[in-house]
């Protein structure tokens, strides 16, 4: 299989300074230090497919930036392999970021003070993108990003929003295979984040970009990623599509039925009593409320026997949020792989 990010047990240290209480712990300090390891990144397996859009998520101080880090070849590791298309990323740097981009929603690629046309023309030329090539492909990227009204206005006037979209121009005006994103729809809007999730999903099924992400907006997640890899303290903690993480960890369902006419509680208990389902009546028996867990019974079973034996105005069902599914793995640790 080609892979391109492979990571063998990846693992990254840090050595803490433990400082004393005190003015005696300060005297004490200076003469003898103690330090404890923390360890940011625990034996990470990673096995990441040409073309994948890999959602990489866990709570703050999980060990995202630090494993990004290490996959951009901005920290070495403690221990472990990785490869990176092709390249051990901290040991050959020069090379290996030409076949990158990289997005941080925090920090910027683009000059300051340059306009944005000026900042994706010198990338282009560090890249050494050819320059008719270049110039092509600003004009794409301008069209499909709508950063025309703003491509001669100096990246310190942009708004947020045409920030980031500057910024992904940035990212791949020298076409690379793989971009590393970390957090780039924060702070936009609803509008903005749509557009951008668009572009990605473009990117990707057009030139089969292989995109690895970061975000705490699991909308990005769910517009966007076929896999979804967990990390809690520094450990893998799920791996594989959303729809398998809502099964196991996925908690009750919500089921709202409005019937045309009030129907009694004996009624309703010999029609659907048999099942696993917790009703409450509302609206003096016309809409039923049922919460089920997906494991043990399906949808279609539920409303089987209602739909033969009553008159049914609506059905709503309603799934548990990703956002609460994640959430309480995050709180729970998950499950260890
Ligand atoms: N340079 C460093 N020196 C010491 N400790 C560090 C360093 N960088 C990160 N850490 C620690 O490593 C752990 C993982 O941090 P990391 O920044 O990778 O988490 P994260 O998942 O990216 O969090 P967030 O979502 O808050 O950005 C944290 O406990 C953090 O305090």
């Amino acid at each position: 299989m080609d892979y391109i990010i492979e990571t063998v047990n990846l693992t990254k240290e840090f050595r803490l300074f433990k400082r004393r209480e005190g003015l005696w712990g300060a005297v004490l300090d200076l003469f003898q230090r103690d330090y404890r390891i923390l360890r940011a990144v625990d034996n990470l397996n990673l096995q990441v497919k040409r073309g994948e859009i890999i959602g990489f998520i866990g709570a703050n101080g999980a060990g995202k930036s630090t494993t990004i880090k290490m996959l951009t070849g901005v920290l070495v590791p403690s221990s472990g392999r990785l490869l990176v298309n092709g390249f051990t990323p901290y040991q050959e740097r020069e090379r290996y970021v030409r076949q990158i981009g990289v997005v941080f929603g925090q920090r910027s690629q683009l000059w300051w003070d340059l306009a944005v046309i000026e900042s994706l023309r010198l990338l282009g030329q560090l890249y050494r993108v050819p320059d008719s090539l270049l110039e092509k492909r600003i004009a794409d990227f301008a069209d499909r990003l709508s950063l025309s009204s703003f491509l001669h206005t100096p990246v310190r006037k942009l708004s947020l929003g045409q920030r980031m979209r500057s910024e992904l121009a940035a990212a791949l005006i020298h076409r690379p295979p793989l971009i590393f994103l970390d957090e780039p729809t924060i702070g936009l809007d609803v509008v903005a984040k749509n557009e951008i999730r668009r572009f990605l999903q473009e990117v990707n099924r057009e030139d089969g970009t292989t995109i690895f992400l970061t975000t705490h907006d699991l909308g990005d997640i769910e517009a966007l990623c076929q896999r979804v890899v967990i990390i809690d303290q520094g450990r893998k903690i799920y791996d594989g599509n959303l729809d398998n993480l809502r099964q196991q960890f996925g908690r009750e369902r919500q089921l709202r039925i409005e019937l045309e006419q009030p129907v009694a509680p004996i009624v309703w208990q010999e029609i659907c009593g048999h099942l696993p389902v917790r009703w409450q009546a509302q609206d003096e028996g016309r809409i039923w409320n049922g919460s089920f867990v997906e494991q043990e019974v399906t949808t279609a079973a539920i409303l089987q026997p209602i739909l033969n034996r009553l008159p049914v105005l609506d059905i709503k069902i309603e799934e548990t949020p990703i956002e609460e599914i994640v959430a309480d793995i995050y709180r729970q640790g998950g499950l260890a792989l």
